[in-house]
């Protein structure tokens, strides 16, 4: 702790000052197009979970039921990969994400049933009151329960604390801010954590889900933790939506030498970066023009390989494509919409 130059305002626990998810077998999916396998999912959860990674989250990219003909179809279904990887871990928990209207109630008690503790339930972040039957339903089922309000960018922080209390009283344990369009800068995500923990104090925790599109993940993920954040997400090699998620060994790594505890083993959390996840990922997420302009347009991580098929399907430019998806102010779910946009481009072009 010689290191520790700001202490924390909050720590996760006794031993831990905040407690890591790596979600790369759930959003890197987005950029592996859902194609995992189980022994793939074996080597990952080995590799993490060595590292120390205290938990792991397994699901399709748009979480449980999100294979789909609109979202893209699992080459391995889910729930499969689910057993898998709760049979791999020796200590990580395994969490799920399910988004309501996606996945079903029913989905939440399978991914129980074959090992998950963790259900974690994202709407977008003015859409809360969707999710109250499942923070109760998991609860019942003694599962660990975390909220996520998806493009966290879009409302000011009272808004979002007003959807956080929303989650809590219906018994969400710890309330994401999920940076979805990696549009956040760090005290934009100060101010939202600060504002949450004004309304929920004790009651909950809080946590930050970052993407890389705009090259600050990392930092603010500690602008988080600093401001209340106790649970933060990243993955490994950065395997996720858009420009990827927070890198996981680099959070590691920058907590370490800030004398924030992590539980992880950087050494170890670099070599499952490098050695495992890596050759699981079709290509390194890049922080390319697309990814930036999500980033700086505001626009849905997950969008990006979607987008990227229109664009070529209609022969539009990807970056005017999803400038206008972030004028247009799309949400998840909304992928369709790139179609629309798509059109109207070529439309223009034509008449011009
Ligand atoms: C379903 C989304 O991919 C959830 C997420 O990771 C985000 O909004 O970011
Ligand atoms: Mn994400």
């Amino acid at each position: 702790m010689s290191n520790q130059q700001i202490p924390p305002t909050k720590t996760y626990g006794p031993d831990l000052d905040l407690r890591i998810t790596d979600t790369s077998l759930r959003d890197g999916s987005h950029h592996k197009r859902h194609r995992f396998t189980t022994a793939e999912v074996r080597d990952v959860v080995t590799a993490l979970d060595g590292a120390g990674v205290p938990v792991i989250e397994v699901a399709h990219g748009d979480g449980l039921g999100g294979s789909s003909f609109n979202y893209g179809f699992s080459t391995t279904p889910e729930q499969e990969l689910i057993t898998t990887a709760a049979e791999t871990a020796r200590d990580a928990k395994i969490a799920v994400l399910m988004l309501p209207g996606v996945g079903v109630t029913d989905d939440i008690l399978i991914a129980r049933d074959n090992g998950a503790g963790v259900c974690r339930i994202a709407t977008h972040c003015t859409e809360a009151d969707v999710s109250a039957q499942h923070f109760g339903l998991a609860r019942e089922h003694g599962m660990e329960t975390v909220g996520f309000l998806m493009m966290a960018h879009s409302q000011p922080p009272e808004v979002l604390a007003a959807q956080a209390r929303i989650m809590v009283d219906a018994g969400c344990q710890c309330v994401y801010v999920v940076d979805s369009a990696g549009a956040l800068v760090l005290e934009q995500v100060s101010q939202r954590v600060e504002a949450i923990e004004a309304e929920i104090g004790s009651q909950a925790q809080i946590g930050f889900h970052g993407h890389e599109n705009l090259g600050v993940a990392v930092a603010n993920s500690i602008a988080a933790f600093r401001a209340g954040a106790v649970q933060i997400d990243g993955s490994a090699r950065r395997f996720g939506a858009g420009a990827g998620n927070t890198p996981v060994e680099a959070l590691v790594g920058v907590c370490d030498k800030l004398g924030y505890r992590t539980g992880v083993d950087f050494f170890a959390a670099a070599d499952a970066a490098e050695d495992v996840v890596r050759p699981a990922m079709p290509e390194e997420c890049l922080l390319d023009r697309s990814a930036l302009t999500m980033g700086y347009a505001g626009v849905y991580s997950s969008f990006l390989k979607h987008a990227a098929q229109q664009a070529q399907r209609y022969d539009v430019p990807e970056a005017q494509l999803l400038v206008r998806a972030g004028q247009r102010k799309l949400v998840g779910g909304q992928e369709d919409q790139l179609i629309d946009i798509a059109l109207e481009l070529r439309a223009e072009r034509s008449q011009a």
